[in-house]
């Protein structure tokens, strides 16, 4: 289809400055937490991203009034008519996003009922949500699934447990966030995920009235509460979309400056960055990313559960890597499949070979089992122009800034994809310098 394909001349420098929003991976979550209150819920820094916009109809399918409120980026989501709704078209919405599993808890809660369709999401390895099922089950769950999707039913009110993830899934803890506060008693979940948009998802519950306490361990306590109010809050930055842009100045000889992005959530990120040899400087509106000039460093890197270093941060700067002197080494212990991304990049002349062994410091999950989850990236490289097809939405924006840094043409397939979690990306990557242009058939049809 000529109207998602874009056409990327490199070699110019991304230069200028932007705006990040809301974080795709708290936005949508805090939008469902809404379903929970029996008060209208306002939501601030709300990104235009087909995520939300995703969300947005399923809360609506599901009786949650969503409209814009009075600040741009500001949606008002009014719960008062989950029980009347009518969900017949919900099979519409299966492969939308991964969101609609953490519909159980709330829709448990509010109807006793709750069907799910089939999940989305970028495909970077099996995404199974065993332990979204298990957990759901200790609550008191019953779970039913059939080729269309899951089938939920509550037949007492959920109670709280002791739950152990064999893993610290996000996914997984959000899911017992949105079942647990209004589960009767204490729920005590070890072993959780504390990225910063779970502690944001936190506070936007709290703020609804959980009692929600986060220990040192990667321990949680909720005490159960019988009823939740509205929030009113301003979504956390987007912490993953501000380093893409970082990743962008660096590979492209560049220098951004990112408003809304910030260095609490960042500094796993800007240590990797600075031992890379990329600049920065943060201020009380945003970060400033440059490349300084001379040589980029080789390093090593093992994507991580937070506090480590985030695997959507990985595909971004493994194209800023093959820019570096000498050998990286990534270890990808987070996702078994986020690697396969690179072997367009070789096409457009970057050595990236792949290895199924650990090849990091640390033994992972996926060790000694088929998968290519480490990299060996020797650089520096000339990138020439290729034909790209986006494979998922990180691996998207990676090769948008691989086409960039790139000499002469590259055409790059499924932009579309790229929506899903960057807001305006052609509007930004114009105001960078970057020369984008839309086919000649596709721009006369707009
Ligand atoms: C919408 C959203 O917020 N997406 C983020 C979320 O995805 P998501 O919540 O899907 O990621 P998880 O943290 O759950 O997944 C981490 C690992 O756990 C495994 N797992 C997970 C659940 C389960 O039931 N069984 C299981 O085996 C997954 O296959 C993966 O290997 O966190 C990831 C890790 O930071 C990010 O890359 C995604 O951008
Ligand atoms: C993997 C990602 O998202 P999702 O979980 O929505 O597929 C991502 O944001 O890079």
């Amino acid at each position: 289809m000529t109207d998602d394909v874009l056409l990327v001349h490199g070699g110019t420098p991304l230069e200028g400055e932007i705006r990040v929003r809301g974080a795709k991976n708290l936005v949508p979550k805090a939008m469902v937490a809404a379903l929970l209150g029996h008060e209208p819920s306002r939501l601030r820094n709300v990104p235009d991203i087909r995520d939300v916009k995703v969300v947005r109809g399923l809360l609506q399918l599901h009786g949650v009034t969503v409209r814009p409120g009075e600040e741009h980026g500001e949606l008002i989501l009014d719960p008062s008519h989950v029980e009347s709704a009518n969900v017949a078209d919900i099979d519409a919405h299966a492969g939308s996003s991964r969101i609609p599993i953490l519909f159980c808890g709330p829709l448990l809660h509010r109807l006793g009922h709750a069907f799910i369709p089939g999940l989305g999401g970028c495909h970077i390895g099996d995404r199974p949500v065993d332990f979204h099922l298990d957990v759901l089950r200790q609550f008191g769950a019953v779970v039913d699934k059939n080729a269309e999707g899951l089938y939920l039913t509550a037949p007492q009110r959920l109670r709280g447990t002791k739950i152990r993830l064999p893993y610290p899934s996000v996914g997984a803890t959000e899911q017992v966030l949105l079942t647990a506060v209004l589960a009767e008693g204490v729920t005590e979940l070890t072993n959780a995920a504390i990225e910063p948009e779970i502690v944001d998802l936190i506070c936007v519950l709290q703020k609804m009235g959980a009692i929600i306490a986060m220990g040192t361990d990667r321990t949680i306590v909720i005490t159960g509460v019988d009823r939740l109010g509205g929030y009113n809050h301003r979504a956390l930055p987007d912490r993953l979309e501000s380093a893409s842009w970082a990743c962008a100045a660096l590979a492209t000889h560049g220098n951004i400056y990112v408003h809304g992005a910030r260095q609490l959530e960042m500094m796993t990120f800007l240590n990797t960055f600075r031992k890379v040899g990329g600049a920065f400087e943060v201020d009380d509106e945003g970060i400033r990313f440059w490349h300084p000039g001379g040589e980029l460093n080789a390093i090593a890197l093992e994507t991580d559960v937070h506090p480590g270093f985030q695997t959507d941060w990985q595909q971004p700067l493994v194209v800023a890597l093959t820019q570096a002197t000498g050998l990286s080494i990534v270890h990808e212990t987070v996702y078994e499949s986020r690697l396969g991304f690179t072997s367009a990049l070789n096409q457009m002349g970057a050595h990236i070979q792949l290895y199924r062994e650990c090849l990091g410091g640390t033994p992972c999950r996926f060790g000694r089992r088929n998968f290519q989850h480490s990299a060996v990236v020797s650089g520096p490289s000339k990138l020439h122009g290729g034909e790209l097809i986006i494979p998922d939405l990180r691996g998207g924006f990676s090769y948008l800034i691989a086409a960039l840094a790139a000499q002469g043409t590259s055409t790059v397939h499924g932009i579309d994809l790229i929506n899903r979690g960057y807001e305006n990306f052609m509007e930004k990557l114009r105001a960078l310098g970057a020369s984008v242009e839309l086919p000649k058939a596709a721009a006369s049809a707009v």
